[in-house]
């Protein structure tokens, strides 16, 4: 009996980034309609291949996306609000504008709300639904896609995004404020239902329904919606292909009740994440239905252990029988990068550890096969030796890194707290001098072309050190006299010398792996390349202590030092699977508690380290976990940055979600700095009112040039006076300036002083 192996999805933006450059090209005006169309096709195709060439059995269609694939699902059921629809755009201008907004021709329209995709760096176009909502097919992107791949000689099994995870992941437009997306079930299914019945005319047999939502905490009418979509279908089911129902990146154990029983042909499940979730998700199975077992990591870079991946899906082979079992990537590969064989910088040792999507591919093979009794012993003892090897590389161990973390939970342990209380320690930094309404920036100053432009040719080496380093104090001179000019109280040095607020410091730190082409979609054509956590972390030597004190010296004004946190350093890698995440995070921790101190020592007084990721590694369900999240996450900070005076000032700095309050309380930073400009009420600040430390609202957003009049700051600030005490509150913006240019940089920073002085003057009256 074959065990079949199964891929359920794989990374739409190819292996050169070739979509990005077809993309921005056409937004340019450089390429064509037609040519970006014929782009996308030659990666699908690309894609289809290879994974057919592997051996894999299920291959993915309708996984491609120019934009993403929850827009295109949206747009393909007519979720359109009207603002987009009125203008009659051809397909992908309509996905484009939806997306990222358009301003051209006489369109005027901003983007939809983009949101996070679970627990992972991909962001999704939120599904926006109204009362005028009306569901029909408005293309047939998943059948043209499923020929494309016919004709091309490959049997594919159509991916599409499940009704219920649709609604839920979705919202109501500001006219229909009161509706619930998830009372539209039953107006939607019949469009779904024609479309799997187009699926099926065109040859489609079975079809990959995904419902992730299931990993989340699901109201009980949302639970409830699961039996009336799928028992709907199934009323169907002579005219439309078979469905296996897939869910990831979490247990749906809590979620069971809503999934049993119900009439589809299988299901598949995250078994890297949850393997814990196996006898229970077996319960409810019914005596035919498959189960497709995700034991491929589809969110992380590392060999998989093929022989724990045999040993597990033999364990559901016992419980389920081998003709029922099918081996799978546990969720989609568009979280990893493309392909490991285009790395051709990695050190060997180092790149024996990864597996890209490609590499994957020929993963799920081997597992299949073995379970089938072919002879794979070859592969098996190549991965085998790889797996060993990597435990026992220099590069993964350093005995003194774990006994420093050990120590921070010895008896006694003082590395989580500063020496005395924050009324102590505000009285200690009394001598910085600071005024009412303090002014200061988030770090970083525009990242002109200029400092990329130096930056590269120092890596490529076509300028000097020297010439580099006087080219960086050049820059910090500029932005430290810009600051004075414009009356900020603590300054900056601009963070010039970054690349990456994570890369940087991971280039510096021992335990991390960079690739040169190891992309992922974050959204649109935003990629990331993550670098990748591969052992022990610690800091051979100062990373910032350099820039810090060269600014200071320029001025007597405090320089803020500038660092980022243990947990964003964490989130914004691929961590390492051999350890927890909380062992990683204070290791990093250590290394940085090991940079503040030396800061300090140099003579900076005030210090801020980042944490604008915290809120993202929050467990995707509340429970134990997610309470062991917040412990230590909060103490990572408070282990990097604990180790000072009570007269060091220590700031932190939050972005791009919603914090609770509890948490960044439990941080006990003497001053955070919280996005807050696009706040349209003072509602959030309300929960500080009591918290003694100090807190920035941001008062302008930075992703915008937009120049807010003074009086508009003024406005901001007196609201939030209303309920935060002024003694506590300092000016800022939202966040680093980097992505902006100087004119309104200037502009923007010189109004929000001077609202801020205005305040400054009334309150010292
Ligand atoms: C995403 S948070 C960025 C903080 C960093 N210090 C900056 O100003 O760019
Ligand atoms: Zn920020």
């Amino acid at each position: 009996m074959a065990v079949e192996s199964s891929v359920l999805g794989f990374p739409r933006i190819g292996a050169l980034r070739e979509l990005k450059k077809a993309t921005e090209g056409y937004w340019n005006g450089k390429i064509s309609y037609d040519d970006l169309v014929k782009v996308g096709k030659e990666i699908r195709a690309h894609n289809w291949k290879s994974q057919k060439d592997a051996g894999v059995d299920i291959v993915p269609s309708n996984d491609f996306s120019f934009y993403d694939h929850v827009l295109d699902t949206s747009i393909l059921f007519n979720v359109i609000p009207e603002r987009y629809a009125k203008y009659n755009l051809a397909p992908l201008d309509l996905l484009f504008a939806m997306g990222r907004g358009l301003q051209k021709d006489n369109v005027d329209v901003p983007a939809c709300e983009m949101v996070k995709w679970f627990d992972s760096n991909y962001h999704y176009v939120r599904p926006t639904f109204s009362n005028s909502t009306e569901f029909k097919l408005t293309g047939s992107k998943p059948v043209d896609e499923f020929l494309e791949a016919k004709a091309l000689g490959v049997q594919t099994r159509p991916v599409i995004v499940g009704p219920v995870s649709l609604l839920f992941l979705g919202k109501s437009d500001k006219d229909s404020i009161d509706l619930e997306p998830i009372t539209l079930l039953q107006k939607l299914l019949p469009v779904y239902v024609e479309l799997l019945s187009k699926l099926f005319a065109a040859g489609a047999t079975e079809v990959q329904i995904d419902e992730p939502v299931l990993v989340l905490d699901l109201p009980e009418k949302v639970q409830a919606a699961f039996k009336t979509a799928y028992e709907f279908f199934a009323k169907h089911q002579a005219s439309i292909p078979q469905l296996t129902l897939a869910t990831y990146f979490g247990t749906v154990v809590p979620n069971l009740k809503a999934i049993a029983g119900l009439p589809v042909k299988g299901f598949h499940f995250d078994f890297v994440r949850s393997p814990e979730q196996l006898d229970d998700v077996v319960s409810i199975l019914g005596d035919k239905q498959t189960l497709s077992v995700g034991i491929v990591d589809g969110r992380n870079v590392w060999k998989a252990d093929l022989s724990s991946a045999i040993a597990f899906v033999e364990k559901a082979i016992k419980k389920v029988g081998a003709e029922r079992v099918i081996v799978a990537t546990s969720s989609s590969l568009l979280h990893t990068p493309v392909d490991l064989a285009n790395e051709k910088k990695l050190d060997a040792e180092i790149k024996d550890f990864f597996s890209f999507a490609t590499q994957k591919l020929q993963e799920v093979v081997v597992v299949a096969k073995a379970i089938s009794g072919k002879d794979v012993s070859a592969e098996l003892a190549t991965n085998a030796a790889s797996i060993k090897a990597r435990i026992a590389s220099k590069y993964t161990t350093d005995a003194k890194v774990q006994e420093r973390v050990k120590s921070i939970d010895a008896e006694g342990s003082k590395l989580d707290s500063r020496i005395s209380g924050f009324p102590n320690r505000l009285e200690a930094q009394k001598s910085l001098n600071l005024p009412l309404f303090p002014t200061t920036t988030i770090g970083s100053f525009p990242q002109t072309s200029e400092i990329r432009k130096k930056r590269n040719a120092f890596t490529k080496g076509t300028i000097s050190a020297q010439e580099y380093e006087s080219f960086i104090e050049s820059e910090i001179d500029m932005v430290i006299k810009f600051q004075e000019e414009v009356g900020l109280d603590v300054l900056v040095h601009g963070e010039p010398e970054r690349n990456d607020m994570v890369q940087y410091f991971g280039e510096q730190l021992t335990g991390f792996a960079f690739t040169s082409n190891g992309w992922v979609q974050s959204y649109g054509t935003r990629y990331v390349r993550p670098p990748i956590i591969i052992g022990d972390v610690s800091r051979p030597k100062a990373m910032t202590v350099k820039e810090s004190v060269y600014a200071q010296s320029r001025t007597q004004k405090p320089v803020k030092g500038m660092l980022t946190g243990p947990v964003t350093c964490l989130r914004w890698s691929f961590p390492r699977v051999d350890v927890s995440q909380r062992e990683q995070a204070l290791q990093l921790s250590l290394a940085l508690r090991d940079e503040v101190s030396d800061l300090q020592k140099a003579g900076i007084r005030v210090i801020q380290v980042d944490e604008p990721a915290i809120r993202e590694g929050l467990p995707l369900r509340a429970g134990q976990e997610r309470a062991n999240y917040y412990k230590w996450a909060a103490q990572s900070f408070r282990v990097a940055t604990s180790g000072v005076e009570d007269s060091t000032q220590i700031h932190s700095h939050f972005c791009y979600s919603d914090f609770d309050s509890s948490f960044i309380k439990a941080l006990d930073a003497d001053v955070v700095s919280i996005e807050f400009s696009k706040k349209e009420s003072t509602e959030y600040i309300k929960e500080f009112s009591t918290y003694p430390n100090h807190i920035g609202l941001g008062l302008f957003d930075i992703h915008s040039p937009r120049v807010p009049p003074v009086e508009e700051f003024e406005r901001r600030i007196a609201d939030i006076l209303k309920v935060y005490p002024a003694e506590n509150f300092w000016v800022n913006p939202d966040c680093g300036m980097k992505t902006r240019g100087w004119e309104e940089t200037t502009k923007q920073l010189t109004n929000m002083v001077t609202a801020a002085k205005k305040f400054r003057a009334e309150y010292t009256k």
